[in-house]
């Protein structure tokens, strides 16, 4: 990933995109970013209305307690006039009252808006991941992205529900403050606005430090959410392996580096904020001195001494946050910016208006190139594939041929680079994407189970699926252990949930992809992990799904590819050949290679129906049955 334009040259420590531009104006960009967010706070414009006109009105009373101070002081107290004291005390109680229930309020009505703001915007963050294509999931970190959705969105939340409230009120504050400290009395006012400017120079130096080391910080955590995240799902790999305290000194690099730019944070932090609490405090004291001096002189009363004083003080905690505040403004734009790389990367995988009628499911790969981002040559080139309504092709080829990713064209995981790919004639660009993807179903090698129970992880594609269809899928699938865990088809699977081996994994994957009944069924290598005699099950339940559908097939083995009628050789990224098996065999000898391998090797030949003579009964026994249904194809899948 690219270079922070701000945070450091350092181009480890890089989140952005590749494509993503650098901004000419990072600060300006970072501002935009920000203020984009505001449109979240639309929702709560009477409620915003209400805390502001609150806000207001508790500085307003704040700044009139001192004024009846210094009043009190200089009439009832000068005068000694007990009588009039007491109207002027329960007035100043009375507005401390009113100022205390105000911000109690503010508080209130403050929270319930900023965290449904920060919920809105977690759900269109996650929203907006989902529709994101998988070349931006494979090119950004997970652990980017979590501590986007997570630490980024609170900070944000943090500073529109209280930093940007408080700015305003702040610089209100010390604009009238200041304004009332000159007209009680000038040179003392002069005093104090003079000792503001050591406050605001160092701040905005403080300022463009702070946003540097925040976005280190940012990013050097979600660097660090990645590793645990990795190693908490490579765990086992990590076990077998012994590699525990190569990961752990990994993640403790990872939290030093954390751990360095925080304290690096904090001493900023800290040398500034000692800065601020210096500053008004020996004003203050010079104030005291010259204030008494003035009175002294009679050219300041003692109450407006009093009201100076304490008007004063009113000053210290408004100028110290400031600084804070504006830190935590800047904290908030590097995350509106780190969110807004997220939300402003445009899905280039989008649907189009069209859907299929009576999908039949007829599929083309048409003069097919794919070239993944930044890849010097294409995977797959001019591939023409016709694979008909009903039909199962295998796709075989040797490992990182390719296959995968030819499948991955059919629902738009990937998007073709050139030529096309049709189902029923129409260009999978054009159908919508919940369209297109209810036509397709895929199983693939490497299932991924959810968090939650064996129905849902089932219904996944058909949530509306009957317990007929379940149970029917099930068995298709070979996947009746799911009667026999402990709460059936409720009990908790996945992640947290109840551990399965890796064969009844896939037997649930292709359960679940069988049931959402599609018209085109890939299966991507989806029974590598069953034992031959599971497998040999499966496949013969499947033939009879892959009749009413149309199949294509990753297969190594040899057993799998009697699941199709015919057999494509993905070979230097093109088609090279299609046919039936039989006929590859006897004619391919690259394809010869790839697979009398596995029929040599297969432990299970005998039982799967090979033996030696693999050839004679793959032509005897599955070819046979094969021809019966497929008489009216023409073998050569071949389109040119
Ligand atoms: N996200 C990616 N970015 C760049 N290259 C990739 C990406 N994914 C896969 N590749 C490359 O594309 C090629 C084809 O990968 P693919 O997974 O389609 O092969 P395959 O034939 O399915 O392999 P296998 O039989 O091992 O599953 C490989 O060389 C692989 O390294």
């Amino acid at each position: 990933m690219p270079p922070d334009t701000t945070a450091t040259d350092d181009p480890a420590s890089d989140t952005r995109q590749p494509h993503q531009h650098r901004p000419r104006h990072p600060h300006l960009a970072r501002m935009r970013s920000l203020w984009r967010m505001k449109s979240y706070l639309r929702p709560y414009t009477t409620r915003m209305t209400v805390i502001w006109v609150t806000s207001f009105a508790g500085i307003g009373i704040g700044i009139a307690i001192p004024l009846v101070s210094g009043a009190i002081v200089d009439g009832p107290v000068a005068r000694g006039d007990t009588g009039a004291l007491l109207p002027l005390a329960l007035l100043a109680l009375a507005l401390g009252v009113i100022e205390a229930l105000l911000v109690l309020v503010r508080r209130w009505l403050l929270a319930d808006a900023v965290l449904g703001v920060e919920t809105a915007i977690r759900d269109d963050l996650y929203r907006h991941l989902q529709r994101l294509p998988m070349s931006f999931h494979g090119a950004w970190q997970s652990g980017q992205l979590l501590s986007r959705v997570t630490t980024d969105l609170s900070v944000i939340r943090r500073f529109l529900g209280f930093g940007m409230l408080f700015l305003v009120l702040i610089t209100v504050q010390i604009a009238v403050v200041t304004v009332l400290l000159f007209q009680l009395y000038w040179p003392l006012g002069l005093l104090v606005t003079a000792s503001a400017v050591p406050i605001v120079i160092t701040s905005m130096r403080f300022e463009r430090g702070y946003i540097a080391i925040s976005r280190q910080v940012q990013d050097e955590q979600g660097d660090l959410a990645t590793v645990v995240e990795e190693s908490a799902g490579g765990i086992r790999t990590i076990k077998a392996f012994g590699r525990g305290g190569h990961v752990f000194s990994a993640f403790d690099g990872g939290a030093r580096k954390v751990y360095r730019s925080s304290m690096e944070k904090v001493g900023l932090s800290a040398r500034f904020f000692t800065f601020l609490e210096v500053v008004p405090n020996v004003t203050l004291a010079v104030v005291l001195l010259l204030g008494a001096l003035a009175v002294g002189a009679q050219s300041l009363s003692l109450g407006d001494l009093v009201a100076f004083t304490t008007l004063m003080l009113q000053l210290v905690w408004p100028i110290s946050s400031l600084g804070y505040i504006l830190a935590m403004g800047q904290e908030a734009m590097t995350a509106a910016d780190r969110v807004a790389e997220v939300l402003g990367t445009e899905p280039d995988i989008v649907g189009g208006p069209g859907a299929v009628e009576r999908p039949r499911g007829h599929l083309r790969f048409e003069g097919v190139e794919f070239r993944f981002p930044g890849a010097a040559e294409p995977v797959l080139r001019d591939v023409w594939l016709e694979v008909r309504p009903g039909e199962t092709v295998a796709v075989v080829g040797a490992t990182g041929s390719g296959k995968t990713t030819l499948t991955s064209l059919v629902p738009r995981l990937h998007d073709v680079t050139a030529g096309r790919v049709t189902i029923d004639g129409h260009d999978v660009r054009e159908l919508s994407l919940p369209a297109l993807r209810s036509m397709v179903a895929t199983a693939f090698e490497e299932p991924t189970l959810f968090s939650m129970s064996v129905r849902e992880n089932l219904t996944l594609g058909r949530p509306d699926a009957g317990e007929e269809e379940i149970e029917a899928a099930v068995e298709v699938a070979q996947a009746g252990f799911v009667h026999r865990l402990p709460w059936g088809l409720e009990t908790r699977i996945g992640e947290q949930g109840m551990s399965l081996s890796g064969g009844q994994r896939q037997r649930l994957a292709l359960a679940r992809a069988v049931l959402s009944r599609p018209n085109i069924l890939v299966l991507d290598d989806t029974l590598s992990a069953l034992d031959v005699e599971t497998e040999a099950l499966v496949e013969e339940a499947l033939r009879h799904v892959l009749r009413e559908a149309t199949g294509i097939v990753v297969a190594h083995r040899a057993s799998t590819v009697l699941l199709a009628d015919r057999v494509a050789l993905l070979l230097d990224g093109t088609i090279a050949h299609v046919g039936r098996h039989h006929e590859l065999m006897a004619t391919v000898p690259e394809y010869r290679a790839l697979l009398s391998a596995d029929l040599d090797d297969d432990p299970g030949g005998p039982k799967s129906g090979f033996d030696g003579d693999a050839d004679g009964d793959i032509d005897g026994d599955i070819d046979g049955d094969i021809d019966d249904g497929l008489d009216d194809l023409d073998t050569e899948g071949v389109l040119r």
